[in-house]
């Protein structure tokens, strides 16, 4: 395991090898370094711009309601893979990683290296498909910032006792040039004007036959519920830039997590989910239930009397129950005890209105968050329940690859805490072309026409952010 030491603040380039020498020295066997230096609070968009750029491999996250963010860039180990123990062989790569570190925290430092996480809806991806349907990295650079505290964390591979020198005045340079940023205010270059050239959508009539479908295996008892998407890809004049839409979500959206994937390779998965698959900080567990949805209204009394008939309807309430329900099954047969109200609340987001119930369950340390996600995904507000019979259905009636839509993003750390995200409300971009997925539960009384207008409204918000 990696030894951990403190060193008070550091004023010179001579101090920090000073720091780390003694260390590395004392651990020979020591295979990546992470080394974590304490910033004042800045801009995650800024610290990017620091760190690379969207067309680096990377994981962004920001939520700007609790100014929480991980700008994570560059992999200083990765692993691709699929199958269906992709997220326990996540975790095993993991736990390897860790084993060969040596973590190294200056005071006020107090945060570690995070490993970024994507895996696909499915676990596995038709072959042109852009993304790996696991994908699980050590950033060499990550800025995670917290209200109270902001670290840098660089990590790499130590080839051998020497060459670590010039890795460490890498490091310095990019240190200093972080804080030099958190002094200025932020703003992004300005963007040229872009604008559609193209757009196409699924066949909606081929959207309101699956609703049919989903209802007649509904009716004949094959399926409790299930989430029906449709696809809509756009072409633009200009390459789409991926930090102007994020820094639009966040302005639209900053109730929600912002979040963005890239390969390296030219793809970027990004998106505003309002949900949240599950986060554990100091042996808390969270997950939530979010399904069932209505319009946001015009004036106050609008949106507040389309609240409570969200609330007070049966169809959407039992949409709802069923993903709490299943939640709770899951976490109990997990061995946790999760506790949640049994009447949801109402999530308020821009465009949309949701019915919510937050979960929360003590965790113990011998369950990683990343086994927790592996029972957890796909939830009923996703893909709908029982889980292997709506999963066909999606594959029998959606015709398009799933990918990154409506899967597991995140992040989990050093300390065992971690976050992923539901990656829905997103869009995948690849230079002027995007594809955007956005999907609706179906329950008996669910009108197809009723569906399709929800599925686009969610499309338009998404796609109304993307230039
Ligand atoms: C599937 C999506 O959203 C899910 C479906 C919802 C619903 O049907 O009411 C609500 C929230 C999400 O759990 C999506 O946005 O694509």
């Amino acid at each position: 395991m990696a030894a951990l030491s403190t060193a008070s603040s550091l004023q010179s380039f001579s101090e920090l090898l000073a720091w780390v020498r003694p260390a590395l020295e004392a651990t020979p066997t020591a295979r990546l370094l992470s080394l974590s230096l304490p910033l004042p609070r800045l801009d995650p968009l800024a610290a990017w711009g620091v760190l690379g750029s969207s067309r680096d491999r990377h994981y962004y996250q920001e939520r700007p309601a609790t100014q929480e963010a991980i700008v994570a860039v560059g992999p200083a180990a990765l692993l691709e893979l699929n199958g269906p123990q992709r997220f326990q062989q996540a975790q095993t790569f993991i736990n390897a990683c860790l084993a060969q570190g040596l973590r190294l925290q200056a005071e006020g430092a107090t945060l570690g290296p995070s490993f970024c996480c994507s895996f696909s809806f499915f676990e596995d991806v038709a072959g042109t498909a852009p993304a790996a349907p696991a994908t699980v990295f050590l950033p060499r650079w990550q800025v995670r910032c917290q209200a109270d505290r902001t670290v840098l964390t660089a990590s790499f591979a130590i080839a051998d006792r020497e060459s670590y020198r010039q890795r460490l005045e890498e490091v310095w340079q990019v240190y200093q040039h972080l804080r030099a940023i958190a002094q200025q205010p932020f703003q992004l270059p300005p963007l040229r004007p872009n604008r559609w050239l193209e757009q196409q959508s699924s066949d909606p009539q081929s959207f309101r036959a699956g609703v049919e479908t989903v209802l007649a295996e509904i009716a004949a008892g094959r399926l409790h519920k299930g989430v029906l998407a449709r696809c809509l890809e756009a072409i633009a004049e200009f390459a789409i830039v991926p930090e102007g839409v994020l820094d639009r979500l966040r302005q639209r959206f900053a109730d929600c997590a912002i979040f963005s994937c890239g390969d390296g390779r030219g793809s970027v998965f990004l998106g505003a989910t309002p949900e949240r698959l599950a986060a554990v900080e100091a042996g808390q567990l969270v997950t939530e239930a979010l399904a069932g949805s209505a319009p946001r209204g015009e004036t106050i009394a609008a949106d507040q009397a389309l609240g409570q008939a969200l609330q007070a309807n049966p169809k959407e309430l039992q949409e709802h129950q069923l993903v709490a329900q299943f939640i709770r099954q899951t976490l109990q047969e997990l061995g946790l005890e999760p506790h949640l109200s049994d009447r949801p609340q109402l999530r308020r987001l821009s465009n949309i209105q949701h019915l919510h119930t937050p979960i929360a369950a003590p965790l113990p340390a011998a369950l990683p968050l990343l086994d927790v996600v592996a029972q957890l995904h796909p939830t009923p507000a996703v893909a709908g329940l029982p889980k292997q019979a709506a999963e066909q259905a999606i594959r029998r009636l959606e015709p398009f690859e799933r990918s990154l839509y409506a899967a597991p993003v995140g992040w989990v750390d050093d300390q065992g805490n971690g976050e992923f995200l539901v990656g829905i409300r997103s869009a995948s971009i690849q230079g002027n072309r995007v594809r955007l997925c956005a999907g609706a539960g179906i329950v008996p009384g669910s009108q197809p026409d009723q569906e399709l207008v929800e599925v686009d409204l969610k499309l338009q918000a998404m796609l109304g952010a993307l230039i």
